[in-house]
């Protein structure tokens, strides 16, 4: 569905991604994971077309995006969900939804509509909806966020460290909605610090280091890898499941 070849792209007179092979099945969940710097959001803001690469191609469903302003990406179904602080504080949570939707503007039936969706995936929006956006917790603004990027029908939703901030309540809804964007056939990808929790909601790994893609699995492959539990997850590989389990890797 989405891949990415030979993709170099920076800020200024910098190359941060030094050539970025990956690619994303459709209907999967792939979180990318790295240790700071090594150009995971840079990724997202390549796909999303907020930054245009210097070389390299990035494909839809076989047709080149990378040359298209954000506007025309999002029109293509890609949509991305940034890091944080995307809200309009003053604005109500109902408006900061509906903003998701303003490309469907004219056609207020298909918006009434589409927000009626939104708000049977994340029930928050209706319980909040009068409220201004500023006035709720990061959980919570999180949640809106997603629902903002969901107006559009995404095929694609990139999400840029979903928990970051999150208390285990609000995580946890976090990663409902994730799982149900699987089930319900969008195709998820995202960058987590947290990688125990990015993998477990993920079906594929991807592992990033110094702006190029050092590993690609499924995410038991690259959680299990050597090298990954000794780096991120703490401590000596994983050697069997009563070990997996005193991490915690187990997702029931
Ligand atoms: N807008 C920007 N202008 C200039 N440099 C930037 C900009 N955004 C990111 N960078 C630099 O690009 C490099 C990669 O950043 P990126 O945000 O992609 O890393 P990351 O892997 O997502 O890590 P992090 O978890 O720290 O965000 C970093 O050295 C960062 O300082």
């Amino acid at each position: 569905m989405l891949t990415l070849s030979g993709v170099v792209a920076g800020y200024g007179g910098g190359d941060v991604l030094q050539g970025v092979d990956l690619h994303c099945a459709a209907q999967t969940v792939t979180c990318i994971v790295g240790p700071n710097g090594a150009g995971k959001s840079t990724v997202l803001r390549v796909i999303s077309g907020l930054l245009r690469p210097r070389r390299g191609e990035v494909t839809m469903g076989g047709q080149r995006t990378d040359r298209l302003a954000p506007d025309e990406i999002l029109r293509r179904g890609i949509t991305q969900v940034p890091q944080s602080h995307a809200l309009f504080p003053g604005l109500s949570v109902r408006e900061n939804v509906l903003m998701g939707g303003y490309l469907l503007r004219r056609d207020r039936r298909l918006l009434a509509e589409r927000y009626a969706q939104v708000v049977e995936r994340i029930p928050l929006v209706a319980e909040r909806s009068g409220e201004h956006a500023g006035n709720l917790s990061g959980g919570q603004r999180r949640m809106v966020e997603i629902a903002r990027c969901l107006m559009l029908e995404p095929k694609l939703v990139l999400l840029d460290e979903p928990s970051l901030g999150l208390d285990p309540r609000s995580l946890a809804e976090v990663s409902r909605v994730i799982s149900d964007l699987h089930e319900a056939g969008v195709t998820v990808l995202l960058v987590e610090q947290n990688v125990r929790l990015g993998l477990g909601l993920a079906t594929h790994g991807v592992v990033m280091e110094g702006g190029v893609v050092r590993l690609t699995g499924s995410a038991a492959e690259v959680r299990d890898h050597p090298e990954i539990a000794e780096l991120y997850l703490g401590g000596r590989p994983l050697q069997n499941d009563a070990d997996r389990r005193a991490r915690g890797l187990e997702y029931g």
